[in-house]
């Protein structure tokens, strides 16, 4: 071990903020985050405010020791003071040199290495596990930039200040509490400004606080605003090109800058003011001490050293009022930043797991949907008493208008919504008894839109199980078709095949190639039941009929309920359920349903020209377990 590390590992791992338990953070208001934030690293940060205390403690016996020295000096002369007083000047010497700087060798490394590292990471840490416990509701709510913007602001501020005020406020208060004891040990008429100054300080602070803490949020709110507005059009940019808005948009950028600006101005403008006073106030101090000083040098109640040391507390505590009325600030604009970001960070989720859910366990895979109620937050019913039984093995297919509850119903079995009324059962269970992971689990999706994160195309892949091997995730991707274009894939790091990274949300892969990704993912969960959320964009029909193909061993023996929009996917269930305005209209086969000549019949037509092709009259494939 180098003596560095002899040095500063102990500050480094005093505190492993990943280790700590997540524990939800109170709602309560900004300053019980504070207490959450402060309770996390109480140890850390009394030992901080200690060694700052015993910086000042140093400083006020020393100013004592001055006065006393050039009294002593002044009275007895150097030699005699030297004799009489060694101790006193041994001592003195003693707080200048090792005390001083051991202590503020302990303040600096606990802010720097234990708490300026440590207390970031730990609230970027807990903020993210609050987040990713929010439903998805949540995040259609929200710009996702904005969500991690506010994280990042609370992160740092949050350390910052709590930090900066474990130092300066215990030491500011053991500071003026000192200047008045001594300054009255000198003379009452010195102490008698101090007192009146602390008092108009204090009540200016009480005055000013509210308003710093308003427009330390707006300026908050607005910077948070900035970020998720910037983050969603880098996120969309392909459309914004394609529109060829990039002015336009950066019009609404412009405006947005514009206002926080504002709100910036608003926030200085309070703070130029409260220091213009604080400045006002200290002069006013410095006036009145230095005309009681020099009144009683004058008539005899102070002596030089007395004057001295009086001069040298007042020139401390002025300079400090300035730096404790920054520190306030800075608090309040911490405050605000938490109480922006307080929504994201403590809005409890609604969607959790009972204190006694179990592990869902698949048997056969029957899935049952019981007079189904749902609606948006504060909308019409979007699934509207609904009931459906799909036997184990069964493939239903689900058709109907655009914003019929297609799209909804696969989500709440899901359960990323919680029903109204009604329950979702798979297998005797209800969906709301068991765990969010293990139901999710037993669920394989392949969405509409296939989202990749930008990661290597095997990391995606295996991200259907996470401790596949990378023959598994090779055959996965052969069976999926996949393994030609990944063979040929390199991206602009040189990465390649497997390695070569797939782009934000895999823009670098094309429609088709992201869902063979996906299918090559899904084959790899083997999940008992499938939610196949089909892109209604056409493919090619040689690329369709390659997907088709693959889909159909994904489904193999597996409960399915597919959104289906493509007529070769329609005509491969078992079953298909016709939705409108959240009820089910018609159910049957396919080849019944155009028979029926109703909804089915009218889209089917309106998708076919009329005509009515030969696959729908083929013979089905046999589902397996029915
Ligand atoms: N997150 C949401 N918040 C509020 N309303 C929503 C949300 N998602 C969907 N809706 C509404 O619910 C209704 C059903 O939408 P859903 O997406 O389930 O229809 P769909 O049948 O899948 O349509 P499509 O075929 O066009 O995808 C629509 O009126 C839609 O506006």
């Amino acid at each position: 071990m180098s003596i560095s590390d002899a040095i500063y590992r102990p500050f480094e791992t005093l505190i492993r903020p990943l280790d700590i338990p997540y524990r939800p953070l109170p709602s309560k208001g900004p300053v019980t985050v504070l207490l959450h934030f402060i309770s996390m690293f109480r140890g850390v940060l009394i030992a901080m405010a200690l060694s700052s205390m015993a910086i000042e403690a140093i400083n006020l016996t020393i100013v004592w020791g001055l006065s006393v020295i050039v009294d002593g000096v002044t009275q007895q002369g150097a030699s005699a003071f030297l004799q009489s007083e060694w101790q006193l000047l041994a001592f003195l010497g003693f707080l200048i040199f090792p005390a001083m700087p051991i202590a503020s060798f302990l303040v600096n490394t606990f802010n720097s290495h234990t708490l300026g590292v440590g207390m970031p990471a730990a609230i970027q840490w807990q903020g993210h596990k609050a987040v990713e416990r929010q439903d998805l509701g949540f995040f259609q709510d929200l710009f996702a930039g904005q969500v991690a913007s506010r994280l990042q602001q609370v992160a740092s501020a949050v350390q910052q200040q709590i930090v900066a005020a474990f130092q300066s406020i215990p030491r500011f208060l053991l500071q003026m509490v000192g200047s008045v004891i001594l300054l009255t040990s000198l003379s009452w008429q010195l102490a008698l400004p101090v007192v009146i100054w602390i008092t108009l300080n204090v009540l200016l602070a009480v005055k000013m606080a509210p308003i710093f803490a308003e427009r330390a949020r707006s300026t908050a709110k607005q910077r948070s605003l900035v970020a998720g507005a910037i983050t969603d059009l880098y996120t969309n940019m392909q459309m914004i090109k394609q529109f060829a808005a990039e002015d336009s948009e950066a019009g609404g950028i412009r405006r947005i800058i514009q206002k926080a600006m504002q709100t910036q101005h608003r926030e200085q403008r309070i703070y130029r003011t409260s220091e213009l006073t604080v400045v006002a106030l200290n002069m006013a101090l410095w006036l009145a001490m230095l005309s009681i000083g020099f009144s009683g040098l004058v008539n005899g109640f102070l002596t030089v050293g007395e004057f001295v040391g009086a001069v040298y507390i007042l020139n401390r505590l002025s300079g400090h009022t300035f730096t404790f009325l920054q520190m306030g600030q800075q608090i309040f604009q911490a405050i605000g930043t938490i109480k922006d970001a307080m929504p994201v960070m403590t809005t409890p989720p609604t969607i959790t797991d009972r204190p006694d859910a179990t592990s869902l366990t698949v048997s056969h895979g029957e899935i049952r949907f019981e007079n189904v109620l749902f609606s948006y937050k504060g909308g019409k019913p979007v699934i509207d008493n609904l009931s459906l039984a799909v036997r184990p093995g069964e493939k239903v297919g689900l058709v109907g208008l655009s914003g019929g509850g297609k799209t909804t119903l696969a989500n709440l079995l899901l359960r990323f919504y919680d029903i109204k009324d009604g329950a979702i059962l798979i297998d005797g269970q209800d969906i709301r008894t068991v765990t969010q992971e293990s139901l999710r689990r037993a669920i394989g999706v392949i969405a509409q839109d296939v989202a990749l994160l930008h990661r290597s195309v095997g990391d995606n892949i295996r991200y259907g199980r996470p401790e596949a091997t990378q023959d598994e995730i090779e055959e996965v991707a052969k069976m999926a078709s996949a393994d030609a274009f990944i063979a040929d894939l390199a991206d602009g790091e040189g990465r390649k095949g497997y390695d070569a990274f797939v782009g934000d949300r895999g823009i670098k892969l094309s429609g088709g190639q992201r869902q063979r990704v996906a299918i090559a993912r899904v084959l790899l969960k083997n999940a008992p039941i499938l939610v196949l959320d089909e892109a209604t964009s056409a493919l090619d029909s040689e690329s369709e009929a390659a997907i088709q193909e693959r889909l159909n061993l994904v489904m193999e023996g597996k409960t399915v309920i597919a959104i289906a929009h493509r007529l070769s996917t329609i005509a491969r269930m078992d079953r298909i359920v016709v939705l409108d305005h959240g009820r089910i209209v018609e159910e049957g086969r396919p080849e019944e349903l155009v028979e029926q000549n109703g909804l089915f019949a009218r889209l089917w037509k309106r998708q076919t020209g009329g005509f009515i092709p030969e696959e729908i009259n083929e013979p089905l494939p046999k589902s397996p377990a029915t």
